[in-house]
């Protein structure tokens, strides 16, 4: 499977194609609906959060609530676009009228893409690199992925994303009676936090870097349970799915890095406390008593809950000055006011969900067959007893 995005943060909408997902797939506008919702809801968001209301437009591939088989062509509309629609237009402008309708800048964020993209391609005008670095592309991966879970939802795969941990106040309480349990309990929390006490923390440490001008990272975790042996291969590099994941993760704009179970832990560990320990009974199959790896061994899926962390680093576009320089005049200057969020590890943590579920449910079609959804369960159940009784 494959999936390509355009357009502009502030364009006229935004859209994504996806290819290779099988045919007479249940596929309702309300599930992927439900997931944009999501990802606008995360406390610390700027003002645009409450300018958008995103939903989707399903404008191919999809017909009476299945899929075809055919590639599936979404957009999402800019409800801000128009009171851009003279900077963001794509007719050319009269020469009298550029300044004012290009509003050049020339002042790049440190932290943000403005400057390399500047240099790389050219571009006088950094609205041309930040208009696509924007994070507001994440609108259509998180539709993109909405499509992936429906797609793990036929084999029981269920994913789920929190915050562990805002602006260096972590969450307390790390184990969940069940996943469900934790989706419940997360969906209510404004920072999608497990810990009560700690999302209260968190929220004031929000509120705190935003009076300050300033902006917070943090962690996040997706956990995704009912996944079978052997998704992923050793075989070749680029084959590896917990590489793939770790690229995904990567991708999210701001973000600086991941681990699998334990991950950094491991270093400080013998291996005697990290592997996980070998077991099989009749009804599961082989399984392992504890998680260390985070389900994945070899590249493979083990068949635990895949667990993986990603780390956003802060916003970089702050109300306080850092220094840089003008690209024109090459002085100094201090103050680059934009609109922006404070925080967006809520937010981030449901794009998380996403990125993951689209790698495992490509690595599903690549086990198991993408050209209709009958096909491809049988093929998945005959696997799985084989498995089991290996
Ligand atoms: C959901 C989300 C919202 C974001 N909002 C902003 C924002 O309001 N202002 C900003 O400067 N960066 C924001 N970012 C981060 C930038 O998009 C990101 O730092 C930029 O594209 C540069 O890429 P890099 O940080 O991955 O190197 C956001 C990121 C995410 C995931
Ligand atoms: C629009 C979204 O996020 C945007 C991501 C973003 C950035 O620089 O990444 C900058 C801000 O955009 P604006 O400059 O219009 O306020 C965020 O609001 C979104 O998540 O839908």
């Amino acid at each position: 499977m494959r999936y390509l995005t355009a357009g502009e943060s502030h364009g006229p909408q935004l859209t994504t194609i996806i290819e290779g997902m099988p045919a007479n797939m249940t596929l309702e506008q309300s599930a992927i609906d439900t997931e944009l919702k999501r990802r606008q809801k995360g406390y610390g968001r700027g003002r645009r959060m409450q300018i958008e209301s995103d939903s989707v437009q399903l404008v191919g591939g999809v017909r009476h609530g299945k899929t075809t088989g055919a590639p599936i062509a979404m957009t999402v509309e800019n409800k801000d676009w128009k009171h851009w629609q003279k900077i963001m237009g794509s007719e050319p402008i009269s020469e009298g009228e550029q300044d004012e309708m290009k509003r050049v800048i020339t002042k790049p964020r440190p932290g943000h893409a403005d400057l390399n993209g500047a240099i790389k391609y050219n571009h006088r005008d950094m609205r041309n690199v930040l208009e696509r670095s924007s994070a507001r592309e994440t609108t259509v991966r998180v539709a993109a992925g909405a499509v992936a879970k429906s797609l793990l939802s036929q084999f029981g795969v269920k994913v789920a994303g929190h915050v562990i941990s805002i602006g260096g106040i972590k969450s307390a309480k790390t184990s969940f009676d069940s996943i469900e349990d934790l989706q419940d309990v997360t969906e209510q929390s404004p920072v999608r936090c497990y810990d009560a006490d700690a999302s209260e923390k968190m929220k004031e440490a929000i509120d705190e870097a935003k009076k300050n001008g300033d902006s917070i990272g943090g962690i996040v975790e997706v956990i995704v349970e009912g996944l079978p042996v052997g998704l992923g291969s050793h075989v070749h590099y680029d084959r590896k799915l917990d590489a793939k994941i770790a690229g995904a993760i990567m991708s999210i704009n701001a973000f600086k890095g991941v681990e699998f179970g334990i991950g950094f832990e491991a270093a400080q560990r013998p291996g005697s406390e990290v592997h996980d320990e070998i077991l099989w009974n009749h009804e599961s199959g082989y399984y392992r008593k504890t998680n260390n790896l985070g389900g994945f061994e070899g590249g493979m899926t083990n068949g635990m809950p895949v667990i993986v962390r990603g780390v956003m680093k802060p916003i970089p576009t702050l109300y306080k000055p850092l220094q840089s320089v003008d690209i024109d005049t090459k002085e100094t200057f201090e103050a680059s006011i934009e609109r922006s969020d404070s925080c967006a590890v809520p937010s981030a943590s449901v794009v998380a969900e996403a990125v993951v579920a689209w790698e495992l449910a490509n690595a599903f079609t690549e086990k198991f067959g993408n050209e209709s959804m009958d096909r491809m369960l049988s093929n998945y159940h005959q696997y799985v007893s084989y498995s089991k009784e290996f």
